[in-house]
């Protein structure tokens, strides 16, 4: 099995001759939260890049009076544009050094992560596309790493930060095998679950859950576990595991009306999520269960792997059923922690939670000597 982040590393680094500068892409949720963020700490006396620009899927603006936040509201009022755009391409273009940050969920945007690493510019990232989806995409990106000399900051896709995919690259840099991830890994389906009381329609939640900025932007990417798969890639592939996504096995709770819906249509197909999600919870409280949705990866030492995503009707004193609000909840098994894994909880979704991971990483690559911006030996990939 072709191990995907043990590539030979870089002799050379990324070497700015002018001080790193910040572009962000996406001011939704998450980007929105980021430029809060930056204002709050820089108020605190951090010092951070400036903006080189901020831009969403409709404008670019160059911040050019050095106040993000009217970038920001300026690019939030700017008028909708017809089919995809790629403004960076057309804006000053980003030196060598310069730190993108990619708060959109573009899958147009993450093929070009590996683009900006071979040409020096960091990458910091909380879309899930570049490492979570095709294997040669993840592939690339570790190559690009070391052919540019340049970092890619991906704390904030997995567990919105928690630390997750920093614990799993640090056990196989320090020589353990991993042998199973499990656990939920999605803090929308989590927050869903913890709150659903088979009273109030499902659907109620689901609006609840993608009101407070917990959902992908399109809920059915963590309805039908694909967001959950995602996750299960990045980690699998930190773990060394070249997994393909039709390696893993997911289970949809989405009814073939709702996936086939346009985007248009979604909200008001939410309703047929109801009936089933409400006969599962019954069965699951005359079994004295509760539904989880669960992640798990199983790793044995031949190569063989079995990966799967889906809803779990588990004892109540189950150790995946701790945990409350957005929590995510996840057990590492490895040659360390072989009788009691390594378990890591704590709030797995949230604008602020997935902001904040994104500036450490921000943080930490600015704050690097320049010549070691690199990725060092023991971190092919992640910050
Ligand atoms: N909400 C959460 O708790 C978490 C979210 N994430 C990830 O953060 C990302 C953003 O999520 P949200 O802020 O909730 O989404 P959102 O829908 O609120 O914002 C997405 C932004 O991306 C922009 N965008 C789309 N295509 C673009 C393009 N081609 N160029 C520039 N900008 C483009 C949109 O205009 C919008 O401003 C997603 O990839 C999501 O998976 C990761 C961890 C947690
Ligand atoms: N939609 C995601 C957000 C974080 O990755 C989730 O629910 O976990």
């Amino acid at each position: 099995m072709n191990n995907v982040v043990s590539l030979p590393l870089p002799a050379t680094a990324a070497r700015p001759a002018t001080p790193p500068r910040l572009a962000l892409l996406g001011t939704g949720n998450v980007g929105g939260a980021f430029v809060a963020r930056c204002d709050a700490l820089r108020a605190a006396g951090v010092p951070l890049p400036a903006f080189a620009w901020l831009s969403n899927s409709r404008a670019l603006d160059p911040c050019s009076d050095h106040i993000p936040e009217r970038a920001l509201e300026r690019l939030r009022a700017a008028p909708a544009r017809q089919g995809p755009w790629s403004p960076w391409v057309e804006a000053e273009a980003l030196r060598r050094g310069d730190i993108l940050v990619d708060a959109s969920a573009s899958d147009l945007v993450a093929g070009w992560h590996g683009e900006w690493l071979a040409r020096g510019i960091h990458v910091v990232t909380a879309n899930k596309l570049g490492n979570g989806a095709d294997l040669l995409r993840a592939q690339a990106i570790v190559r690009a790493q070391r052919d540019g000399g340049a970092r890619y900051g991906d704390s904030a896709t997995v567990g919105a930060g928690l630390p997750l995919l920093r614990s799993i690259r640090e056990l196989v840099a320090g020589g353990d095998r991993i042998h199973a991830v499990e656990g939920v890994l999605s803090g929308s389906l989590g927050w869903l679950f913890n709150h659903y009381d088979g009273e109030r329609p499902f659907s109620d939640f689901v609006r609840e859950a993608r009101d407070a900025g917990y959902t992908e932007p399109d809920p059915r990417i963590d309805l039908s576990g694909e967001d959950v798969r995602r996750k299960l890639l990045i980690l699998a592939r930190a773990a060394g595991l070249s997994l393909h996504p039709d390696d893993v096995r997911v289970e949809s709770l989405v009814p073939e009306a709702l996936a086939r819906a346009d985007a248009v249509a979604v909200d008001g197909l939410l309703p047929s999520l109801d009936v089933p999600l409400r006969e599962r919870r019954r069965q699951a409280e005359r079994d004295g269960a509760r539904l989880r949705f669960v992640g798990r990866f199983e790793a044995d030492a031949a190569g063989g792997i079995v990966a799967d995503v889906g809803l779990r009707a588990l004892p109540a004193d189950h150790a995946l059923c701790g945990g409350s609000g957005t929590d995510n909840r996840v057990a590492i098994s490895s040659d360390r922690y072989r009788e009691q894994p390594l378990v890591v909880q704590g709030p797995g979704a949230g604008a602020e939670v997935t902001a904040a991971a994104l500036l450490d990483d921000v943080i930490r690559i600015a704050r690097l000597p320049q010549e070691s911006r690199a990725p060092s030996s023991s971190k092919p990939s992640g910050a």
